[in-house]
């Protein structure tokens, strides 16, 4: 017992090395900034690019997000602790490929669009959307560019630490963690019971992320789309439906990529078949193991016809659903069938 116990303690202050607070001079430089406002930044397009953009510019429209969505009123939050927390929450994402600081950026904006071209704040209310834009921006955290079933293969101290959805659980440890640091702590003026609320949120929202997660809940998602077609406003006064919601919004903004113009999209694939070949590099070399195709550099080929796959069986049922409750989603699901016929394409020239 007093073992495990050890091997934990040893493990859990492992993968708490990284944690890394952002520096005072950083904070105070970011709060000096102009805050742009949201349409100079396009932060309310389905089709948003963040290329053109620098890290000086996502970190004053993730404070734009905030500022618009009335968060740092209504939750009493430090703007000078809001914007430590937005310099640590980046520090702690790593200079890999795909799994970087700017997918997650992109991902809360798309989070911030959806929600505001829906009016779909006004279901879930200021709590939960708070939840959700926090829960996008650290969904990630600290992510290595190797999936669950790596940490599995190679017994990884986060795989010990966690069987199932393992880096799904670390980013939301490294979430709290960041959360919990002196100077970072945006949630400090929440009263006990709205923290308590927010954390759970945030604990679903994070965790839903794992895709196997999206796979077990899609269904019953699915099936409420067929029968209650629109988000009418009794909608949201029932808890599992906006939990269900909630947790498909995440898998949604995660994936949004495949939902951009064909430029956007086919720039992250690239990202994205990087991360994968990376992997499949290291289970060669470290693992001793043979890749699986998506992850085998020399199945290159195959990419576009395994975007085609991706889009059919993961994609196109979400944006589909998403394309009914809301017909102002309606472009994105428009954009991945445009994106597959561009991988169709490419994957008949191979
Ligand atoms: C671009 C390089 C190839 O990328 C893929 C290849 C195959 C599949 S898959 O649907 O067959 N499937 C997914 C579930 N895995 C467990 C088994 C494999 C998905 C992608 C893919 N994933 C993402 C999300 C990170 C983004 C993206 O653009 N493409
Ligand atoms: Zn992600």
């Amino acid at each position: 017992k007093a073992i495990t116990a050890m091997a934990k303690q040893s493990v859990t202050l492992d993968v708490l090395s990284y944690h890394a607070s952002a520096s005072l001079d950083d904070a105070q430089r970011l709060r000096t900034l102009r805050i742009p406002s949201s349409a100079h930044f396009s932060l309310h397009e389905l089709a948003f690019d963040d290329i053109e953009m620098t890290d000086d510019d996502t970190l004053r429209a993730c404070l734009r997000m905030f500022l618009d969505l009335d968060f740092v009123e209504r939750f009493h939050i430090d703007y000078s602790v809001l914007c430590r927390w937005l310099l640590s929450v980046k520090k702690n994402y790593r200079n890999v490929t795909y799994h970087n600081w700017r997918h997650a950026f992109n991902v809360a904006q798309m989070m911030f669009a959806i929600l505001t071209e829906t009016q779909w704040w006004k279901i879930f209310g200021e709590l939960e959307c708070l939840a959700l834009i926090i829960g996008c921006l650290c969904h990630d955290l600290d992510h290595r560019g190797t999936n669950n079933s790596f940490q599995i293969k190679a017994s990884s101290p986060l795989a010990q630490l966690y069987s199932t959805s393992t880096m799904e659980h670390h980013h939301f440890d490294q979430c709290l963690m960041i959360l919990n640091s002196p100077g970072n702590q945006i949630l400090l003026n929440l009263s006990s019971d709205d923290y308590e609320k927010v954390v759970k949120v945030l604990e679903d929202a994070i965790l839903s992320t794992d895709l196997a997660v999206y796979f077990s809940k899609r269904k019953a998602f699915i099936e409420l789309v067929s029968t209650e077609r629109q988000v009418t406003p009794n909608w949201g006064e029932c808890e599992d439906r906006r939990g269900l919601l909630r947790a498909m919004l995440m898998t949604a903004c995660d994936l949004a990529a495949i939902t951009k113009p064909w430029p956007v999209e086919r720039r992250v694939a690239a990202l994205v078949a990087g991360e994968f070949f990376r992997q499949g590099d290291l289970e060669r070399q470290n693992l001793n193991l043979t890749p699986i195709d998506i992850m085998n550099r020399d199945k290159e080929d195959e990419l576009p016809a395994m975007q085609v796959k991706f889009i059919d069986t993961i994609c196109l049922p979400i944006y589909e659903a998403f394309a009914v409750l809301s017909p102002a989603l309606q472009p994105m699901l428009d954009r991945v069938k445009s994106n597959r016929g561009h991988w169709i394409d490419l994957a008949n020239n191979d």
